[in-house]
């Protein structure tokens, strides 16, 4: 067992360490479950409720300017409270939202309980944060907080194939979000479990002293370098661009591509599945050869024509593919790429895009810039939803007129070449004589 100097309290033991990631990933994969569960029963509102896509959007982005908000409270609750409270009333909180979700078909209601879930499932993931620093602060950090991703990605692709292994419950809008209710009720289980592991341990380890970070100050913005502000733009398209598109993905793929729930469940669980098993192996990949600003550029350049393909490309043969947890289907080629190399780009972006962060910025200022980046993507996710949503009721898209999606794609699109821009701006500013050294990696310095 190791201590930090002689008398002092011992370091947590790894089974701690790893009880306390267990407790911390299931609050997560409830947090990501809840949150992706809308999804996949925004078909079922439109057709037994009559909401419109301007509702539907309306509710997916009240998340989103509930999460502004409380972003800009900062860190301070959870320094207030303390991390075993703030977990656990954050999971409680989830868990009302969910709830209010469930309840009643009334838009207000559902509006209210998607802001409910932005004000405890955003601080809730700077709570679980906090949590892993604590606990594998000088550990296994890393390796803990790219675990603790995959599980929360486990939880979007698990409310997607929710089609699939929970299917009698999709006969109508309710039951699927009572079932993320029932999820929400184990993250909070979690959660307490978190709680009582510090509590029984307070006093015994040593967890440290709470980081030193500085808090969000709109005022002190400027002093960011060009490095940043590109790194933050590709941040706001990017997230921009692929939680709407998955919010809608699962009804857009039934409505302009005629495939049933189940199907298009799987098809949409490629994004997350991707993910969880790309995600640590770029992270490791970028850390060994550098590259990171060519890399988010790469991956910009990648997605530009994807929500075209997917939109004008012929279907190509059906293809047979099979997913753990959800069973086995026939899909279009081409969409099947088109979601294989999206979720190729959902991995590589953000496994380089925020640790790349950590170069740019001096430490005791990346908690006012991962706030910032976090507040600024919320934003641009709040309004994309929105502008979808009018394009697609404006434009009529629905089953019998596939072409009223095009100009959402086309839009989502225009994101995404905004996004090559801010990278590519990255990449030429971060290859010359005022780069952090995101071009370097430890191949580098042992060469
Ligand atoms: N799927 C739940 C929303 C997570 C929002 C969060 N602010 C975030 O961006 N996390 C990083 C990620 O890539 O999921």
């Amino acid at each position: 067992m190791t201590t930090t100097n002689a008398g002092a309290l011992p370091r947590p033991t790894p089974l701690q360490r790893w009880l306390v990631l267990l407790f911390v990933s299931v609050a997560m994969f409830a947090n990501y479950y809840i949150y992706d569960s809308f999804g996949p029963v925004v078909d079922l509102l439109r057709e037994q409720e009559g909401f419109s896509y301007d509702q539907i959007s309306m509710i997916f982005s009240a998340y989103s300017v509930a999460a502004v908000l409380v972003l800009l409270a900062g860190g301070y609750i959870i320094d207030r409270w303390g991390t075993k409270v703030a977990i656990t009333v954050f999971a409680a909180i989830c868990l009302g939202a969910a709830a209010l979700m469930a309840s009643t078909a009334k838009f207000e209601t559902m509006l209210a309980g998607r802001f409910l879930l932005g004000v405890g499932a955003e601080p809730l993931i700077v709570a679980a944060t906090a949590v892993l620093a604590k606990w594998f602060k000088g550990k296994e950090l890393s390796f803990a907080f790219g675990l603790n991703l995959s599980i929360a990605r486990l939880g979007s692709a698990s409310a997607d194939w929710s089609t699939s292994f929970a299917e009698p419950l999709y006969s109508n809008w309710q039951d699927p979000l009572w079932l993320a209710t029932g999820v929400a009720g184990v993250g909070v289980a979690a959660a307490m479990l978190y709680w009582m592991m510090e509590a029984r341990t307070e006093g015994r380890v040593d967890l440290g002293a709470p980081p030193e970070t500085d808090k969000l100050d709109l005022k002190r913005m400027y002093a960011f370098s060009a490095s940043f502000w590109y790194i933050v733009g590709l941040c706001v398209v990017f997230y921009a661009t692929v939680f709407p598109f998955r919010a809608f993905a699962i009804d857009y793929f039934q409505q302009a591509h005629g495939l049933d729930r189940a199907t298009a469940g799987m098809l949409s669980s490629l994004l997350p599945v991707a993910a969880i098993v790309a995600t640590p192996l770029f992270g490791l990949w970028v850390d060994r050869v550098g590259r990171r600003s060519l890399f988010m550029a790469i991956g910009s350049l990648v997605m530009l024509p994807l929500f075209l393909l997917v939109t004008y490309a012929p279907p190509g043969p059906d293809v047979g593919i099979w997913i753990p947890f959800a069973g086995s289907a026939e899909v279009p080629l081409t969409l099947l790429v088109v979601m294989l190399l999206l979720g190729g780009v959902f991995s590589l972006i953000p496994a380089v895009m925020w640790p790349s962060v950590a170069y740019i910025v001096r430490e005791n200022r990346l908690g006012a810039a991962y706030s910032m980046m976090t507040l600024c993507q919320q934003v641009g996710v709040f309004l994309v939803p929105l502008v979808v949503g009018r394009l697609n009721t404006h434009f009529l898209a629905g089953p019998e007129n596939a072409g009223g999606y095009a100009p959402g794609m086309w839009f989502y699109t225009a994101l995404a070449a905004l996004g090559l821009l801010f990278s590519f701006q990255l990449w030429r500013t971060e290859s010359g004589p005022g780069g952090h050294g995101l071009e370097r990696g430890t191949k580098d310095a042992a060469g």
